[in-house]
Formats: C-alpha cells, sequence, structure tokens
C-alpha cells in the first residue's frame, strides 16, 4: 500500500523551503538560471536525459544539483519506490473504490505475470488484444460487412472523459498511420456534435463503437440510443444492430440490455482507470484506424517507459524529475498551472487529454488518511499546440505576474516535409525556451531603441514595457518523430509523472469522486424540465435560471 505521510511534515520539505528562498522573488540577489548557465557550460548535458528516440531537456529550470537532491530526498521520504512496485504488482493502491491500478499490465509486453486476487491476468488481456485484432482485420478487409453487405469505412466511437479523450488524442496524433477506416468520435451530450457526425457518415457502412466502463454515463448512452435510432430509421430492421454497433465497456449485463450481442463486446476491468484505459479495449477505435501492429507499437512505448520509470534510480529517472520539477513549482514559487505546448499539429488533442490525466487524478484536497491538505496538490494543466499559442497566451507567460512553467514538446522530423515549414515551426519552439529563460534586460532594450534612433524621452518612456524579466521554466521534449512507439513513450512518461505527484502529495490518484455530484444534480433536475411549471426546489439563482431557461424555451 501507498504510505500515507504527509509531505509538509518531511525533513526534505523544510529542507526545500529554505533553499527556495535563494530563488524567491523576495530575495533581491536571487540566484537566476542565466547565471546558472552562465556559470556551468554542462547544464543540457547534466539536466537533460535521452530515452530512445527522445531527448528530454530540463535544462531550463530554476534548480540547482542541490534543488534536486532535496526533491530525491522528499520522494524517498514519501516512500516513492514502494509506492512504484505497490502499482506495477497490482496492489489495491485506488483504496477508495478498492481496486488495483494496472493499466501498466495492459502493455506488458514482456508477458510476465501480473496477479490480481490471486489471478494472473496477463491471459485475459492477450485474449481481448487477439479478439480486438481480429475483429480490426475483419473490418478493414472488408470480410466484416454491414446490413446490407457492403464493408465497413467509418467507425463512431461513442463515449466520453477516458473513454474518448484518449482514443481521439492518439487516433489524430497518428493520422499518418491511418488505413482505410476513419474514425469519428461523439462525446457532449449536445445533439449538435453527434448530429454532425451522423451528417458525415452512411447507416449501410458505418459502425458504432459504444465505449463506456460503467455503461451507465448519461452522456454516452443517450448518444448511443440516438445513434441506434438513426440507424434503424435508415436501414431496415433491428436485427441489423448487430453488424453495427459493438461495445466496449466492463458492465456485461449493461450491454445486453442495450441489445449488443455479448459476443461483439470488448470487455475490461475495474483495475483499468477511465483515464487509464486507452491502452484496453477502449483502444478499439485506435486499433480500427491504425492497425493492429502499430496499435502494439504504441503499447511496446508505454512498456518501455514503464520499464525506465520501474528500474531506473530517481536521479535518472525521467517521468520521476519531472514530476519533482512540477512539485518544485507548484509546492515552493506557487505556480498555479503547468502548461502543455506540442510543436506538432497532430498532437493537438494533447494538452486536453492531460487536462483530465493531472485534473482528474490530482484535482485533490483530502489525503491518504482522510485530512484536509495543508499544502497545494494537482496543477491546472492546459495548452494548445504551437505556433498557435504564441499569438494568444504566450504574452502572459513572458510578461505577465504568474508563474508558469511549460513543456514543450517537438518532433524533429515532421510527417509533412513541406518547404521550410518544419524548420519555421521549430525555430519558434528554440526560440521562445531561450526568450522565456533568458528574457530581455534593460541594458538591451536600451541598446536596441538607441540604435532605433529613439531620444531618451522616448526610451524612458518604453523601457519598462519592453523588458522581459525571463527566468521562466520550460521543460524541452525533442522526439525524433511522433511515431506510435514514442507517443506510447510520451503518455507513459505523463502518466508516471502524475503518478509519482500522486504519491507525494499524498493523495489517492485513481478515484474521482468530484465528478459525482454534478451527475447527481443534473439527475434530480433533468425530471424538473420536462413540464413548464414554475420550480422552487433550488437556491433563487438555480431556480431563476431554470425557470427563465423556461420561458426562453417556449418563445
Ligand atoms: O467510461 P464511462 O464509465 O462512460 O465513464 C466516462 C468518464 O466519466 C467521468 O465521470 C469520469 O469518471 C471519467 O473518469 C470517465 O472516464
Amino acid at each position: 500500500m501507498l504510505k500515507k505521510i504527509n509531505p509538509a511534515k518531511t525533513k526534505a520539505w523544510q529542507k526545500l523551503q529554505e533553499h527556495y528562498a535563494l530563488f524567491s522573488d523576495a530575495n533581491s540577489d536571487r540566484v537566476e538560471m542565466r547565471e546558472l548557465f552562465r556559470n556551468d557550460p554542462e547544464r543540457f548535458v547534466k539536466f537533460s536525459s535521452k530515452f530512445e528516440d527522445m531527448i528530454v531537456d530540463y535544462s531550463k529550470n530554476i534548480i540547482t544539483d542541490e534543488t534536486l537532491e532535496l526533491l530525491f530526498e522528499l520522494a524517498e521520504e514519501c516512500g516513492l519506490k514502494d509506492g512504484i512496485e505497490a502499482m506495477f504488482t497490482g496492489e489495491k493502491i485506488n483504496e477508495t473504490e478498492n481496486r488495483a491500478v494496472l493499466h501498466t499490465a495492459l502493455r506488458n509486453r514482456s508477458n510476465k505475470p501480473v496477479m490480481v486476487d490471486g489471478e494472473d491476468v496477463m491471459p485475459k488481456i492477450n485474449a481481448v488484444l487477439e479478439q480486438m485484432k481480429d475483429f480490426s482485420n475483419r473490418l478493414s478487409s472488408g470480410d466484416w460487412r454491414g446490413c446490407t453487405g457492403k464493408a465497413i469505412t467509418d467507425i463512431v466511437n461513442i463515449g466520453i472523459g477516458g473513454s474518448d479523450l484518449g482514443p481521439f488524442m492518439v487516433t489524430e496524433a497518428l493520422k499518418p498511420y491511418w488505413g482505410n477506416i476513419t474514425p469519428h468520435f461523439v462525446s457532449n451530450v449536445d445533439g449538435t456534435h453527434i448530429s454532425e457526425v451522423l451528417k458525415k457518415v452512411c447507416p449501410e457502412t458505418t459502425l458504432f463503437i459504444i465505449a463506456s466502463k460503467t455503461f451507465t454515463t448519461q452522456e454516452t448512452m443517450t448518444n448511443a440510443f440516438t445513434a441506434r435510432g438513426w440507424f434503424l430509421k435508415n436501414t431496415d430492421g433491428e436485427s441489423d444492430v448487430s453488424k453495427h454497433f459493438v461495445a466496449v465497456s466492463t458492465n456485461r449485463e449493461e450491454v445486453e440490455k442495450f441489445g449488443i450481442d455479448p459476443e461483439n463486446m470488448f470487455v475490461f476491468w475495474d483495475w483499468v482507470g477511465g483515464r487509464y484505459s486507452l491502452w484496453s479495449a477502449i483502444g478499439l477505435s485506435i486499433v480500427c484506424t491504425i492497425g493492429y501492429d502499430n496499435f502494439i507499437e504504441l503499447l511496446e512505448g508505454a512498456h518501455a517507459m514503464d520499464m525506465h520509470f520501474r528500474e531506473t534510480s530517481l536521479s535518472e529517472n525521467i517521468p520521476a524529475i519531472l514530476a519533482f520539477i512540477g512539485i518544485w513549482y507548484n509546492n515552493f514559487f506557487g505556480a498555479e498551472t503547468e502548461a502543455i505546448l506540442p510543436y506538432d499539429q497532430y498532437m493537438h488533442r494533447f494538452a486536453a487529454y492531460f487536462q483530465q490525466g493531472n485534473m482528474e487524478s490530482n484535482g485533490k484536497q483530502v489525503d491518504r488518511s482522510g485530512s484536509r491538505v495543508d499544502y497545494q496538490t494537482g496543477p491546472i494543466v492546459w495548452g494548445e499546440p504551437g505556433t498557435n499559442g504564441q499569438h494568444a497566451f504566450y504574452q502572459l507567460i513572458h510578461q505577465g505576474t504568474k508563474p508558469i512553467p511549460c513543456d514543450f514538446i517537438a518532433p524533429a522530423q515532421t510527417h509533412n516535409p513541406v518547404s521550410d515549414h518544419h524548420q519555421k515551426l521549430l525555430a519558434n519552439f528554440f526560440a521562445q525556451t531561450e526568450a522565456l529563460m533568458m528574457g530581455k534586460t534593460e541594458e538591451q532594450v536600451r541598446r536596441e531603441l538607441t540604435d532605433a534612433g529613439k531620444t531618451e524621452e522616448q526610451i524612458k518612456t518604453l523601457l519598462p514595457f519592453k523588458v522581459f524579466p525571463g527566468n521562466k521554466p520550460t521543460n524541452s521534449i525533442l522526439v525524433k518523430k511522433i511515431t506510435p512507439r514514442t507517443l506510447g513513450s510520451l503518455i507513459a512518461m505523463y502518466e508516471h509523472k502524475i503518478f509519482t505527484q500522486g504519491v507525494i502529495w499524498n493523495i489517492f490518484s485513481f478515484d474521482q469522486w468530484g465528478v459525482e455530484l454534478g451527475k447527481q444534480l443534473a439527475g434530480n433536475i433533468l425530471p424538473e424540465l420536462t413540464q413548464d411549471n414554475e420550480i422552487d426546489t433550488h437556491d433563487c439563482s438555480t431556480n431563476g435560471l431554470i425557470n427563465t431557461y423556461k420561458q426562453m424555451r417556449n418563445k
């Protein structure tokens, strides 16, 4: 089990707090990155790690050897190493749901046994993989026929949260690997989402994958029933449903109730968390889109990162180091957010994916003993692909008042070598991380303005606005190319970063009770919306909004 240690009460935490004074804004002699770089030409070599075709450069952080040493001490005091073993060996570390956490078993390509409740889970994982392989081969070869004998050309994954974000992000990131099946994704209960997707597909050649761990999620079931209604309206009869609807779930009973043949059901298990489920049967839409072999490459890449995370000492451990640096800013510099900035258009959903990964996992205020924490936990995670972000929100990162550590991610090789686009893209990547670190001093600005022929008066007026403080931290993650394997490693790297932080913050990262309340209340309100009568069962704001909505919808 994970230890229950208040990180803020550890010796390392106290030392980190003292150490922070060196870098604090309150210290007029503070140590800044510019100086650290000036004093150590080896800083890049020292503070970067290679992993297969990936390099993670964390040298542009406000850290010294001592900072990392203290963070390693913190991790040791909090029992990180034992925690990692507990997760990999199937201990029920998701205590509030009494579940193991074994997304790593789903990509355990060594096939060594992983035991849960005395049972090796590998045979059943492999059996589902075979079923996914067979199914996707039948789809792409045209062996699986729709109701009028035509081959399937489009799949629609209906799911939400973990049953949508992972497959959507991965299929987008790996678009260059698509075969002859086009994927579509419907998640939002807003009827616009399904309506727009249904406009693009033809019932005879479309297969719906209803993806839901519980098979009770309101949004997914509503969209699934709408899809079934649309399909039946446009074809002839109930019997055809089996050729056009398959399910991915842990809940056989509900799948059968919906009318999906259990033969067409792909199972997974309660030890797969929703937001960690793309490696399970939830990845069916990925398999159908990029092919089974590429999906296996994705699993292989993740497995390689798993091994690295499990077996490498903390001082060389990439996910752990990223986690420690995150804690450093979150808990000592008071950073509230982190940006993930992929310089790769195909990865445009990567930040959104890890927004859920991070915020649902570590958005917790109660520690593992059930007490309110007295320190900050999970950061707000956000981001957009470069260079679009540069023209939108980088201003605040450069010159705003909030510290925002950023991860820059880019491939050295593009799938679309169009003239010099990629060099321009990467020039921006490198320039931004350099500018964020170096900033622009008063002296530089003064020289520039003098060279531009400005008067002393003009220089004085403009100077404060044109100075960049710099000292803004970034991690740079450069991969050779975005392949299924590299993507698998990248995702696993961030997953383990989240895990590491959760262990140290002494919170449970694998439950999500916080999403329940809204669901419950929506369930109470829905029947109140069916009639036009005035409602007075809530607070005056909620009553007022509901009653105004009822008036508006009728006029
Ligand atoms: O896969 P199902 O059960 O439909 O859940 C979909 C999503 O629901 C949300 O409320 C969260 O709990 C997510 O973690 C989950 O991925």
